[in-house]
């Protein structure tokens, strides 16, 4: 559990707080006012700290100096700051604070912010769910956990794209067979030619070009788990086959003679439409039968919003631990703006986006731009807007100096401009005199 000092004098405000916050899994020291807080904070040191900036005893401001000037690894601080203290929680910022939020507290930012701030080291693998913080995901490391208990039971993980269908995979693995093999394969990626010998195996000499005996990936597993990805675009001609090595878990390398016992874990998975191939012809309803054993759906990245903010703090705590000196952080806005985008990439859209933003960052800030969105400085549109507006500029200016005779205060007066004025734009527009 991630230790957690909430320095807070008001009753009511901090008994809710205390409550919320171990609700949320953080084990809380909750202390009433500054001196014993710093006590805390130096004594027992806690990994975060949420403090009231207007406290009985000691201002904000004076309890993280002294908490600077004894510590020698203090606690990431978060204040809380009421309408008149904005300044001084900027100054906090300034010597090293880590954050700040205004009242009234939203309760739910407090959260997602505390959790962005919560050091890797402290957090520990029990309470820290591995694949999302949504009811959803968390359903799914359950049913997991049940599916790790019957390894003979294939599994089919269905979502869209990008929605972590392999780490899903990965995450069973871990709880089954961390020792044994892992194997991924793409059915849709595979050019129909090998595919059969890429699953199946073969022989040496099975066929022209089998100059050596190749096992397939059944084999290749061993007695770990087989990820077979896009099961949906699986060739018709070899469903028969995949079939039968399913149900018997035995196979026939090409060319060969002799049975191979299958041993791995099997997982299937798709974004495809699975029934509606299966009434299109194109794939088979006993296969589909056979594979849907143990069904994991995983729902889309936007109706996950608690995800949103739980990978987002990941993907940058990543980038910041590859990058020690480029510790980069969300800002208000940049949550709500996640939180509003629909992500139709799902989480590989949303981890592509934030590298980007964060090796285009600046200091703590992230460089965020979200697909539709305006361009800093305007869209496309805006841009050219901009350019036709300078081109016309450019043209009444060679106008009015031809108008004058080139006669620069002449010119100005018949363009509403100071002479100055003038003379910059001639120099941006490269017209000489
Ligand atoms: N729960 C998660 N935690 C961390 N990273 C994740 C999680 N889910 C997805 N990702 C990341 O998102 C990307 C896409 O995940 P993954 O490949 O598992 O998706 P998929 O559903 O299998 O995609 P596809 O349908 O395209 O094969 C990967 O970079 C993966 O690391």
């Amino acid at each position: 559990m991630t230790k957690l000092c909430l320095i807070e004098d008001d009753a009511i405000m901090g008994e809710a707080l205390t409550q919320r916050l171990e609700l949320e899994g953080f084990e809380v020291d909750w202390q009433r006012n500054g001196a014993a807080g710093l006590a805390v904070l130096l004594k027992t040191g806690p990994a975060l700290a949420v403090i009231d900036i207007n406290l009985p005893d000691m201002s904000g401001i004076d309890l993280f100096e002294r908490l600077l000037a004894e510590s020698a690894d203090p606690p990431r601080c978060l204040f809380i700051t009421g309408y008149g203290t904005i300044d001084d929680a900027v100054r906090l910022l300034k010597l090293g604070a880590a954050d700040y939020l205004t009242k009234p507290l939203n309760p739910a930012q407090l959260i997602a912010r505390l959790r962005a701030l919560t050091p890797a080291r402290h957090r520990t693998c029990v309470d820290d769910p591995c694949l999302g913080l949504s009811p959803a995901m968390q359903r799914i490391e359950v049913e997991l956990e049940r599916a790790a208990r019957h390894p003979e039971s294939p599994v089919l993980i269905r979502g869209e794209s990008g929605v972590g269908k392999e780490v899903v995979a990965q995450r069973l693995h871990q709880l089954q067979c961390p020792r044994a093999h892992f194997v991924a394969i793409n059915c849709a990626a595979l050019p129909e030619g090998i595919i059969e010998s890429e699953l199946f195996g073969h022989e040496k000499g099975a066929f022209t070009g089998a100059a050596t005996l190749r096992q397939g990936v059944f084999e290749r597993a061993g007695d770990g788990l087989l990820f077979l990805d896009e099961i949906g675009d699986m060739p018709m001609p070899l469903q028969p086959r995949l079939l039968r090595v399913i149900q018997q878990r035995r196979l026939i390398r090409l060319g060969g003679d002799r049975e191979i016992e299958i041993a791995a874990r099997l997982v299937f998975a798709t974004h495809q439409d699975l029934e509606g191939l299966v009434r299109s012809g194109r794939f088979r309803e006993d296969i589909y039968y056979r594979i849907n054993v143990l069904e994991i759906v995983i729902p889309p990245l936007r109706e996950r919003p608690e995800d949103i903010l739980w990978l987002t703090e990941r993907f940058i705590d990543d980038f910041g631990r590859r990058f020690p000196d480029e510790q980069r952080r969300p800002t208000d806005d940049d949550i709500s703006r996640l939180l509003r985008y629909h992500w139709p990439g799902n989480v590989r859209e949303l981890r592509h986006l934030l590298e980007r933003a964060c090796i285009m960052g600046d200091g703590t800030r992230l460089a965020l731009r979200l697909p539709g969105e305006a361009e800093p400085g305007g869209s496309a549109e805006v841009t050219a807007l901009k350019a036709q507006a300078r081109a016309g500029e450019r043209a009444a200016i060679l106008a009015a100096l031809a108008d004058q005779d080139r006669n620069l205060s002449e010119a100005a007066a018949a363009l509403g401009v100071s002479r100055k004025t003038l003379w910059q734009k001639m120099k941006r527009y490269g017209i000489s005199r």
